[in-house]
């Protein structure tokens, strides 16, 4: 086993979740570059969500492992939890707290002194322009956009080394997109890593260095984003290692009547 000190970002060893019949992740093995802004990518059902959340302690996985910086997540959570931030897929989070009130208490929480977590609150909300009016608003009554806004500063909150982001742009208007977009290329400009699922494949090129392509609970292809796409967009590359059917074609005549 290498030493925290020169092991990957993250690693997934062997990880199997299943539910009841269902294999949703297969013996999946993923490494994350130390600096490396990671994309995942799958259809719908593929097994990401399972698999980040194995990943950072949130699901107990059936056999395998997760290793942050060479801790294992399973085995030492707190060590491996003070090295990561989190932005699950709904954003569970304690909702009846304004967005101050949220990062003020998480970042107390987190061990920082309430004069520590107010300077970061403040600069979290200013820079996810959540500053105002928003940061007075229940968390509750924020849109999906300002959602993921929110919980992109709940997971920075701590300064973590990794980032392991769920869908962290969808649903999020184009403004606020280009800021969390600016945010995460900073986090990875200043020696951090980025582990981020998403769907749009424009999204993952623009950003991302690093891919893996899930299809039904495994990994079908992995690393340097030119070496996946082999000269083709992404897309395509995609198309043809899901080995999909592209649907809409057929049917529902009814509708041109
Ligand atoms: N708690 C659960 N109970 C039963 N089945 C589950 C559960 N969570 C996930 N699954 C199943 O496991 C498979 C993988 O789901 P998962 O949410 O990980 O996929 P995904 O790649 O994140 O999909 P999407 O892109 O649609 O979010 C799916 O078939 C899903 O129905």
């Amino acid at each position: 086993m290498r030493s925290p000190t020169t092991a990957p970002a993250l690693r997934l060893v062997g990880l199997v979740k299943t539910f009841g019949e269902k294999i949703a992740v297969d013996h999946v093995e993923l490494t994350v570059p130390r600096g490396s802004f990671y994309g995942l990518v799958g259809p719908n059902g593929a097994g990401k969500t399972t698999a980040l959340s194995m990943a950072v302690g949130l699901l107990r996985p059936d056999e395998g492992r997760a290793l942050v910086h060479g801790i294992d997540v399973w085995e030492e959570p707190l060590r491996a939890r003070r090295l990561m931030g989190v932005l699950p897929d709904g954003l569970a989070m304690p909702e009846r707290l304004t967005g101050r009130e949220l990062l003020t208490y998480l970042g107390q929480l987190h061990g920082l002194s309430a004069g520590e977590a107010d300077r970061r609150a403040d600069e979290l909300l200013a820079v996810m322009e959540l500053d105002g009016a928003a940061e007075r608003t229940l968390v509750v009554d924020y849109s999906t956009g300002m959602r993921k806004k929110i919980g992109l500063a709940t997971a920075l909150l701590h300064a973590p080394k990794v980032l392991v982001l769920d869908e962290p742009l969808e649903a999020v208007d184009p403004v606020s997109a280009a800021t969390i977009k600016t945010i995460l290329r900073r986090f990875v400009g200043h020696g951090g890593s980025v582990l981020l699922s998403s769907h749009v494949m424009a999204l993952v090129e623009e950003l991302c260095d690093t891919v893996a392509v899930m299809a039904r609970g495994r990994v079908v292809a992995q690393g340097p984003l030119g070496a996946v796409r082999g000269g083709r967009s992404l897309e395509e590359t995609f198309v043809d290692l899901v080995g999909v059917t592209i649907g809409g074609g057929e049917g529902l005549s009814w509708l041109a009547s």
